[in-house]
């Protein structure tokens, strides 16, 4: 398998246009789009270096100073309208009636996933021949199969969004689909070392949060297709290793994995906007290193947090000028990991190679034995990300401080200890008292993945932890949460008919904004988280409209209803004595 090492030599020809340049500096500062995406994502009309010299003579004949009109010129002339490289597509295994619309009672609930399952069908996307002939005229990278995309201007797959996509797929019965996209990833790796954040070149230089080996998992657990949990493990282990190789960092003396890109330059898909925040440091190297902070943030998903600035006290305050993600050690990306090694090991054991499985036991064991070291902290009560400048813990709310209970990162015999604990945590930051479910981070910063956004895939990670940490108290949390989710999503989608890619914490029913687009509709992670509750909680719950329960306000109408009717009662019944 050519190695991470190959890739990063292997210069494609369009790269000078898509992803570094003059070209590429020129269009993006000249501010035509309104989305610095749109740019990058359109064909080319002519080759690579017939756009460059196009562009050369272009330059020359302006001075090298056009305006901004002039520049719209060049890119009309040498680029193709957006999305030329998908043709429609319907999902071959597409059904009407997939069996989780039977596990839903509430008659509008039922009609929503019936809504949300043909939905599928409008985020497919099938790569024209002419991608696999010619890829060097586009920025997407070449898959054979078709995929499910998030939605809006998410129009090629994104890496840890897969994960409940497919989780989605599969509960609607759409396990070619989901297999082809499990297939594009792992001829993804075997040609580029890894899973770029999503489909484009100008995201081959980063990843995502690592979950093919557990979107496999799913996808063997659904199919017992254990022949391609077996198929899966050179390119799983690659991925693996990978990681292991190129994002290790040490802390408190044991090996751990931050997030951390490995090219210069701003963002191509957001290239105006990091020249925009790097004016405030001087020097070139400066700008380099937050450049590489921004990436290393997008690299894990959440773009952007304060979850991850350090200012100079050492704490998350500040503005994306502050960001550090390098040096913050992520609780979800070692959990995510140790979560790797174990699938490893238990396909190895599939595949009756036991040596194997116990090195991928062992590699599990020593991750599991940093997780406690690094980011269990007992005064807290919960996991927590680990600042590498100010060697200490950093004890702010983000839900992937409880990753482990979603991974099962920690030792079982301690269930009892960890559920009181966690619990205790979440009672002490008032976690269940947003209408909207569980926020980001405590803290309103207008970036995206802060205060008041909720995002899908942390809700599920929360919800899916605390009924795996399988206590009475956790289990009925988890429902509780699980519930509101639900609830709250059908609440919005009954408002706009749409699926939101963020909530709102605040705001029951409410989608979620900020961040440097507009917040998108669709939506991939959504519908899938959706699609599995549905499955999940379905037979138990009512809709207040269709005679459930929506908690304080409905018991407070019923009460007056009930005593009305008797009221009622009582004065007839006199009347007709
Ligand atoms: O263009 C800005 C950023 O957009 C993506 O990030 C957001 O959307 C992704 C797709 O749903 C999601 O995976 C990510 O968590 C979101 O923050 C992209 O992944 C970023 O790299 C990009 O800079």
């Amino acid at each position: 398998m050519e190695s991470k090492s190959d890739l990063s030599s292997s210069e494609l020809p369009q790269d000078q246009i898509y992803c570094y340049g003059e070209l590429l500096h020129t269009v993006q500062m000249a501010h035509l789009f309104a989305d610095s995406k749109t740019f990058v994502d359109r064909k080319l009309k002519n080759t690579p270096a017939e756009t460059i010299a196009n562009f050369q003579t272009f330059m020359a004949a302006k001075n090298n100073s056009p305006t901004q009109d002039e520049i719209r010129e060049f890119v009309e002339n040498n680029f193709d309208d957006l999305g030329k490289e998908f043709v429609p597509w319907e999902p071959t295994d597409w059904v009407e009636h997939p069996a989780f619309i039977d596990n839903i009672n509430d008659p509008d609930l039922k009609q929503w996933g019936v809504d949300l399952n043909a939905i599928w069908k409008d985020l497919g996307r099938k790569m024209i021949d002419d991608v696999h002939a010619n890829p060097h005229f586009y920025s997407i990278i070449p898959v054979d199969n078709p995929v499910i995309v998030p939605g809006g201007r998410f129009i090629e797959f994104y890496y840890w969004d897969s994960y409940w996509i497919i989780r989605g797929l599969l509960y609607s019965q759409m396990t070619h689909t989901a297999r082809g996209m499990l297939e594009n990833f792992m001829s993804i790796v075997r040609r580029f070392g890894f899973i770029p954040n999503g489909g484009r070149i100008y995201y081959a230089q980063r990843s995502q949060p690592p979950l093919l080996a557990a979107m496999i998992k799913s996808y063997v657990e659904f199919t017992k297709d254990t022949q391609f949990a077996v198929q899966s493990l050179e390119v799983l282990e690659h991925e693996f290793e990978y990681w292991m190789n190129n994002h290790t960092v040490q802390a408190k003396g044991y090996n751990v994995c931050a997030y951390g890109g490995i090219s210069p330059g701003p963002r191509p898909e957001s290239y105006r906007e990091d020249i925009e925040t790097s004016k405030a440091f001087v020097t070139d190297a400066e700008k380099e290193e937050h450049y590489a902070e921004l990436k290393a943030a997008a690299e894990s998903g959440m773009d952007f947090s304060s979850r991850w600035f350090i200012n100079d006290k050492g704490e998350q305050t500040g503005d994306l000028t502050h960001l550090k993600t390098r040096s913050i050690v992520p609780v979800e990306l070692n959990a995510i990991l140790h979560w790797n090694a174990k699938i490893i090991a238990e396909f190895y054991r599939l595949a009756g190679n036991n040596s194997k499985a116990e090195e991928y036991e062992n590699k599990a064991a020593k991750i599991l034995e940093a997780i406690e070291a690094v980011h269990w902290n007992e005064e807290a009560g919960v996991w927590l990300d680990y600042d590498l400048i100010n060697n200490k813990s950093r004890n702010y709310f983000v839900p992937t401080n409880l990753a482990p209970l979603w991974t099962m990162s920690y030792n079982l015999n301690d269930t009892e200890k960890i559920s009181k604990s966690v619990l205790k945590y979440i009672e002490k930051l008032e976690l269940d008292k947003y209408p909207g479910g569980v926020p980001n981070t405590l803290y309103r910063t207008g970036e995206q993945w802060d205060f008041p956004n909720v995002w899908p895939p942390m809700q599920y990670l929360l919800i899916k932890g605390l009924e795996n940490l399988g206590t009475q108290e956790s289990k009925e949390l988890s429902v509780k949460w699980g519930h509101r989710w639900v609830k709250s999503n059908f609440q919005a989608y009954s408002e706009t008919r749409a699926m939101f890619e963020k909530y709102d914490a605040e705001r029951f029913g409410g989608h979620g904004g900020g961040g440097e687009y507009d917040v998108q509709k669709g939506f991939g992670w959504s519908n899938g988280v959706i699609i599995e509750f549905l499955d999940k909680y379905g037979r138990n719950i009512t809709l207040p409209g269709n005679g459930g329960n929506d908690g304080g306000k409905l018991k407070m109408w019923s009460v007056i209803g009930i005593t009305a009717i008797a009221v009622i009662a009582v004065v007839v019944g006199r009347l007709l004595i």
